[in-house]
């Protein structure tokens, strides 16, 4: 059983740049763990101090409860295996030298040396499984990129070590050998019972393969989790400075990580949307009732909306169908336009010009953690719509601000292909609320 257990990790260069901060974690026999974080978060630093390579200013590393810096550099080499991120060898060997290699703490007398039978098949069944033996006898130099990680990933095969510490292993690869790796190292995990500490920058990928993550920020651990709870978009985007998103995947049970470039900032109107309780500016015409999430209230409210046909202002929302209590507004910029849809009580649109966002909704109550899985998996996908192929003028922290919800009925429960169906139907839905809209205000 291989274990890795790192302790309170203080490393950096030259006397004074902290480069990796007090960083502990662990990682079972049979576990692949991700490292991720942004450039110069300090991942390839841990990776070097825990193959022994770079020496932590404190703390400490141990392998199945060995202290690393106990082991002699044969030992070291039979339990953990590191590929760098760079690794431009400087001799010319061919690629089965490179592979040769990694017996090295096999051999009893210098490299190289002649390989007995069992090194003859390691060496063998690492570069078959890289898809790299038919290259044996070609120049290292020769190959490229994407051949030459896979040279190096033999190398490390055939030292048959404990723990592999995998720098983006990935670096290179087209996506069918990224997929056959990432499936590669997982099984050599999970079938050989051994453990891999893999740097990603694919966050995807982590998401797909690894049991856990760790995310390093400026040195720090941001997070150690299982990667639905590592990978959270507010923390994404903060740690990366970027816009990243987070959606279920219910087919493969694991997040859906995507990114997207910066809009326009003056093609964004940020409405701003906000809650009070007075009802006093209420220009009401008709009710409609609506089923509301309101974020910042962290609680469901349903009840009567007073519509208007023209909202300048507030939008207020009552808890109780009788206007008594309290109410909560909804503050629109000037022209937006309440639309109802004539056929039935279960939708209302509300726009401004040509854009527009919606509200499904449903006059039953519902115990809010019953409701939740379902309603946020569908506002998800339904604001994704929206912001994607609407012009709806709206911020997605705006449309956010307020949710959908779904029809449901108390104790109702669902399955993957009802969710899966409302994924695939609130798009149409939309649609056909937005032709009805723009044949009405067009
Ligand atoms: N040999 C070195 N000497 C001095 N500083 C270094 C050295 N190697 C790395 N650093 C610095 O340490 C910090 C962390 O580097 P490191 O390579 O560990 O980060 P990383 O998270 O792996 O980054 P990347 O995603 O870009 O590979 C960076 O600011 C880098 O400039």
């Amino acid at each position: 059983m291989s274990e890795v257990q790192v302790e309170n990790i203080t490393a950096g260069y030259g006397k004074s740049s902290t480069v990796v901060d007090r960083v502990s974690f662990m990682a079972g026999a049979g576990e692949m763990v991700g490292v991720v974080g942004p450039n110069g978060s300090g991942k390839s630093t841990l990776l070097r101090v825990m193959a022994g390579l770079h020496e932590a200013w404190s703390g400490s590393i141990q392998y199945k409860d060995k202290p690393l810096n106990s082991f002699t550099s044969s030992e070291r080499a039979k339990t953990v295996a590191y590929l760098p991120q760079f690794d431009e060898l400087a001799a010319a060997y061919s690629a089965r030298q490179v592979v040769e290699m990694g017996r090295y703490a096999y051999q009893k007398s210098w490299w190289p040396a002649a390989n007995n039978k069992k090194d003859e098949q390691v060496i063998q069944n690492a570069m078959r499984q890289m898809h790299v033996w038919t290259k044996r006898f070609h120049s290292f130099h020769a190959l490229s990129g994407g051949e030459k990680q896979r040279v190096l990933l033999a190398r490390l095969l055939a030292q048959e070590p404990e723990c592999l510490l995998l720098d983006e292993p990935t670096n290179h690869l087209d996506i069918h050998y990224r997929i056959e790796l990432l499936n590669y190292i997982r099984s050599w995990a999970s079938e050989q019972n051994r453990t891999v500490i893999v740097v990603m920058h694919d966050i995807q990928a982590a998401a797909l393969y690894c049991d856990r993550v760790l995310m390093l920020s400026e040195g720090r651990v941001e997070a150690f989790d299982e990667p639905a709870a590592v990978f959270d978009e507010r923390r994404l985007s903060e740690v990366y400075q970027a816009d990243i998103r987070v959606s279920l995947q219910h087919e493969i049970k694991a997040p859906a990580v995507y990114w997207r470039p910066p809009k326009q900032e003056d093609n964004i109107l940020n409405v701003p949307l906000s809650w009070s309780e007075t009802p006093d500016q209420c220009q009401a015409v008709s009710s409609v009732t609506l089923n509301v999430y309101a974020p910042s209230l962290k609680k469901l409210v349903y009840g009567t909306v007073l519509s208007v046909d023209k909202i300048n202002g507030d939008l207020h929302i009552f808890e109780d169908g009788l206007r008594r209590r309290s109410a909560h507004i909804i503050h629109f910029s000037p022209g937006m336009r309440i639309w109802k849809k004539s056929s039935g009580p279960r939708e209302a649109v509300f726009g401004a010009g040509r854009s527009c966002f919606l509200w499904l909704h449903m006059a039953e109550g519902w115990p809010a953690q019953e409701i939740s899985a379902l309603q946020l998996y569908i506002q998800r996908k339904a604001f994704e719509w929206m912001y994607y192929h609407t012009n709806t003028g709206l911020s997605l922290r705006a449309l956010e601000e307020i949710m959908v919800t779904a029809p449901v009925k108390k104790n109702e429960t669902f399955s993957e292909e009802q969710l899966h169906w409302h994924y695939l139907h609130i798009g149409e839905l939309i649609e056909s609320l937005l032709d009805d809209y723009n044949s009405d205000f067009g």
